[in-house]
């Protein structure tokens, strides 16, 4: 049991790890580089449990405004392609990422069946979570383009101060897994600066600030479109988990 997980969660790494070039899984921006074939033969292993059937939510729907979409297009015309620079790639969005990665049998005990990705539960497109997020391709930046939601109202009109919490743990997290998988958020500063009204789309921006042993120290902002008003800005701490830390519970 334990020697599968640690082979799940050493795929799960390299699955995230990975830098990206013109080798391609599923989308251009969703395309890896190989090390060896080992990592070759894990990543489709791994890319084949991302059943078709799974929604990718980090992809465009109707309740994307015109502002969400432009920085879609802005960012995803400079993933790698065969007509790109790749300055970015796209992040693929999964309701239940782990679930999918695993094959849903070894994670079991940690995943429940019902157990659902916090920002990627809402059924209604547009109501909460709208978002997709960048990585650069040296991997020190992750941008997020967010689009808030009507049910994420905290004081009237304006966005819950909590629903920018989850986003900044959101984008640095995702920013640290793929630094280093799996990782657990051992501190998050953050101090809000001015209220983002409800429905805006922002910019949620992370940068590596630096890297010591089994810490990552991620800084985030969080801006207008333009980024001429600053909204948000965090630092946080990540730390390097083993899975017999997520099974202790
Ligand atoms: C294809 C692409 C896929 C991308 C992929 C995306 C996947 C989909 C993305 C979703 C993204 C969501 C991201 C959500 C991420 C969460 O929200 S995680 C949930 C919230 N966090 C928690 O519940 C964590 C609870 N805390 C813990 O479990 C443990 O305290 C921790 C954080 C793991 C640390 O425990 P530990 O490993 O035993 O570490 P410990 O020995 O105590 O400390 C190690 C060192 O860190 C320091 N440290 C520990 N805690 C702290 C602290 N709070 N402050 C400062 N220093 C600290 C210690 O002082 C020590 O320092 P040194 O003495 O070594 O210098």
């Amino acid at each position: 049991m334990a020697k599968n997980l640690f082979r799940i969660f050493r795929s799960f790494q390299s699955f995230v790890s990975l830098p990206f070039t013109k080798n391609q899984v599923a989308h251009p921006c969703a395309s890896v580089a190989f090390r060896t074939t080992f990592d070759r033969t894990m990543v489709q292993a791994l890319a084949s449990f991302f059943s078709p059937k799974s929604r990718d939510f980090s992809l465009p729907n109707s309740s994307w405004g015109e502002e969400m979409i432009r920085l879609y297009e802005f960012y995803n015309n400079q993933c790698e392609g065969e007509n790109h620079g790749g300055e970015w790639r796209r992040l693929p969005s999964y309701n239940r990422s782990l679930k999918y990665a695993s094959g849903g049998v070894y994670l079991s005990k940690i995943i429940q069946s019902k157990a659902r990705l916090f920002t990627r539960n809402i059924r209604e497109p547009g109501a909460a979570f709208e978002y997709v997020v960048f990585v650069s391709k040296d991997e020190q930046r992750c941008v997020c383009v967010f689009q808030s939601g009507h049910l994420l109202e905290g004081p009237p009109g304006h966005v819950h101060g909590g629903a920018i919490a989850t986003m900044i743990d959101t984008v640095t997290g995702s920013h640290a897994s793929i630094l280093s998988a799996p990782v657990m958020t051992a501190n998050l500063n953050i101090n809000y600066r001015s209220p983002i009204p409800l429905g805006n789309t922002v910019l949620v921006e992370s940068c590596l600030d630096k890297r010591e042993g089994r810490k990552l120290f991620i800084s985030c902002k969080v801006t207008s479109t333009d980024g001429s008003k600053l909204h948000t800005e965090a630092t946080a701490l990540f730390l390097s988990i083993n899975v017999s830390h997520l099974l202790r519970g």
